[in-house]
């Protein structure tokens, strides 16, 4: 099953409805066992998906139909971040070992599926021109970008996998996870748009009955929508993205766009919020 969402014009945060918020721009429902789900997005042309393998069976990635691809990498890459227990990632046939919050890239051009009852994979792909490889990233071999003060509660660690020179190569896709500190709250903060790029978060490893207050829209007209765990938010090029938590939690960032390059940011002063 593949979503597709049109492109969004900012003006139109301001004036939306809650309900119409959240159809544009929260991705809910992606995790279902023994299924991949999907949602195109027509900001830089993301695709977002969850896998979920039940039993010992293998689950391919499809060439969903909005494609018109005859099979899902044709002109893609993708990002694997594996947002459940132990699993394995089949590039190609082979298996690749992912841990809770490890990553992989895989290539144009090369087939992929997902195996282990108890993974929860969530796939972020943008179009690409040439093939740059495979590659697995894990957390605890990561060394982290530590942000963030106490003060603030904003202490938080940010493992870089694929985040252009310096990283891994890729056409368009970069990708990590941040993990906020116990006791901290806050993401990106202080905010910052990046008019070249799209960026997509995964909220992961909130408990049921906790959220994240994640803030969007233009930096003197923002917006909230309440992200439960395993939902997604789309932030087109011009939206801030931020967020606070009632709890612990973690998140998956992806861009796609005009460059690799993860400094080219335009940073928001709070005055300017
Ligand atoms: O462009 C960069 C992305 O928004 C994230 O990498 C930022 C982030 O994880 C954080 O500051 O907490």
């Amino acid at each position: 099953m593949m979503e597709v969402r049109q492109a969004t014009a900012p003006a139109s945060v301001e004036t939306a409805t809650n309900a119409e918020l959240r159809d544009r721009y929260l991705v809910d429902g992606l995790f279902a066992d023994g299924e991949v789900r999907a949602v195109y997005t027509h900001e830089d042309r993301m695709v977002l998906a969850g896998a979920v393998p039940a039993g010992d069976e293998a689950l391919a990635l499809p060439a969903f139909e909005p494609l018109r691809a005859a099979h899902f990498l044709e002109r893609r890459e993708l990002g694997v971040i594996n947002v459940g227990g132990p699993g394995q990632v089949l590039v190609d046939d082979a298996p690749y070992e992912l841990g809770t919050l490890d990553g992989a890239y895989v290539g144009l051009g090369r087939r992929v599926a997902f195996r282990g009852a108890g993974a929860r994979f969530y796939l972020v792909s943008a179009t690409a021109h040439t093939d740059h490889g495979v590659a697995v990233f894990r957390r605890g071999e990561t060394e982290p970008v530590e942000l963030g003060e106490q003060r603030g509660a904003s202490v938080r660690s940010l493992y870089r996998y694929v985040w252009g020179p310096g990283g891994h190569p890729s056409c368009q896709l970069q990708l990590g996870v941040t993990v906020i500190a116990e006791g901290s709250v806050w993401n990106t903060m202080p905010p910052h748009r990046h008019d070249r790029r799209t960026e997509v978060y995964l909220y992961t490893g909130l408990s049921d009955g906790d959220r994240v207050l994640h803030v969007m829209g233009e930096p003197d007209r923002t917006r909230h929508l309440w992200v439960a765990d395993g939902e997604a938010v789309i932030s087109p090029s011009w939206s801030v993205h931020a967020g606070a938590g009632t709890g612990s939690y973690a998140f998956v960032w992806a861009m796609a766009g005009e460059n690799t390059d993860y400094g080219d940011l335009d940073p928001v002063a709070l005055e300017a919020l």
